[in-house]
């Protein structure tokens, strides 16, 4: 069971994903309390929001003024203040033990029928619940960076996760105008067992002068339309998150590197996309 009567959620890390779940959150007119360890790192979360809210506003992206979004949201070192919310995601630090840390405190403090959701980029869901009397409420629900800007949302489903845990995750990514896709709990679900190869291979491009920086991303967003190159991408995300993805990565999956053999096998069958009208898609 799950409740899913949402008015109050709670958000643990006040960090570059945290602050912008909150802020969402309160943009949709929900009650945030938002936790961090320490108050700095709270009151630099609240900067963020400000600085986010501010730029929305001056585009009339926001429906509410800045301050009544931001009155909504509580700032707080103390786990125990998130008792009484209705759904909490954890945007703590990429490391397994804080994870797991952070869901024994939560399942202390929160009602049995609250969701759990973790942001984890890579981590796995059956794992951080895996300590847990009641892992069935523990859900991925994996923003993307900017948060208030960007509209996808990966939910990822645990071994243990119920059906009624996933489709409340759908829909309050959905009350969040997000839109959502789902994701099994194998390392790096779909987007980052995707992305960090494509990272690295920009990375890797640049160390042994491929081309320049400017260079590589230009070939990338000119040449495969993607907004934003490799290079400039992992500075967006955060180096220290890429590499904490990465050797997740690299520790469950190995060599990522080599050609999918199902590419092979399609180019060698004709399938080469597009221009022949079939490949991993039909096109008319
Ligand atoms: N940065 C990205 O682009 C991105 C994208 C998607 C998912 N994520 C994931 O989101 C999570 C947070 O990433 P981030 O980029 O916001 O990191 P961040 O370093 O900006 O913020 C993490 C925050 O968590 C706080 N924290 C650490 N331990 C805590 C605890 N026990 N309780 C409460 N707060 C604690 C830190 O003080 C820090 O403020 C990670 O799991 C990351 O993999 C990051």
């Amino acid at each position: 069971m799950v409740r899913d009567r949402i008015e109050r959620i709670g958000v643990v890390g006040a960090g570059t994903m945290g602050s912008g779940i909150a802020q969402v959150a309160a943009t949709h007119g929900y009650d945030v309390v938002m936790r961090d360890i320490e108050r700095e790192f709270v009151d630099s979360g609240f900067e963020t929001i400000d600085a986010s809210l501010g730029r929305l506003e001056s585009r009339d992206a926001i429906a509410d003024d800045p301050e009544t979004i931001r009155d909504r949201i509580e700032g707080t070192t103390l786990i125990d203040d998130l008792s009484d919310c209705d759904l909490v995601v954890e945007a703590a630090l990429e490391e397994m033990d804080v994870k797991k840390e952070v869901f024994a405190d939560l399942e202390r403090v929160c009602d049995e029928d609250v969701l759990l959701a973790t942001n984890t980029s890579t981590l796995s869901i059956t794992s951080i619940a895996s300590d847990l009397e009641h892992p069935e409420r523990v859900i991925g629900l994996h923003f993307m960076n900017p948060v208030p800007i960007m509209e996808g949302v990966e939910v990822v489903v645990g071994e243990k996760t119920t059906d009624a845990a996933t489709e409340l995750a759908h829909d309050l990514a959905e009350e969040l105008e997000k839109t959502t896709w789902e994701a099994d709990d194998k390392p790096g679900f779909v987007t980052n067992r995707i992305l960090m190869p494509w990272i690295n291979e920009g990375i890797r491009a640049f160390d042994e002068g491929v081309a320049t920086k400017e260079d590589i991303d230009a070939g990338m967003e000119l040449g495969t339309n993607v907004p934003m190159g490799p290079l400039t991408l992992a500075d967006h995300i955060g180096l220290d998150v890429c590499l904490h993805a990465s050797e997740t990565l690299h520790e469950e999956l190995g060599d990522r590197y080599k050609p999918a053999y199902l590419l092979k096998r399609k180019v060698e069958a004709g399938d080469l996309g597009k221009k022949t009208d079939k490949g991993f898609y039909e096109y008319e």
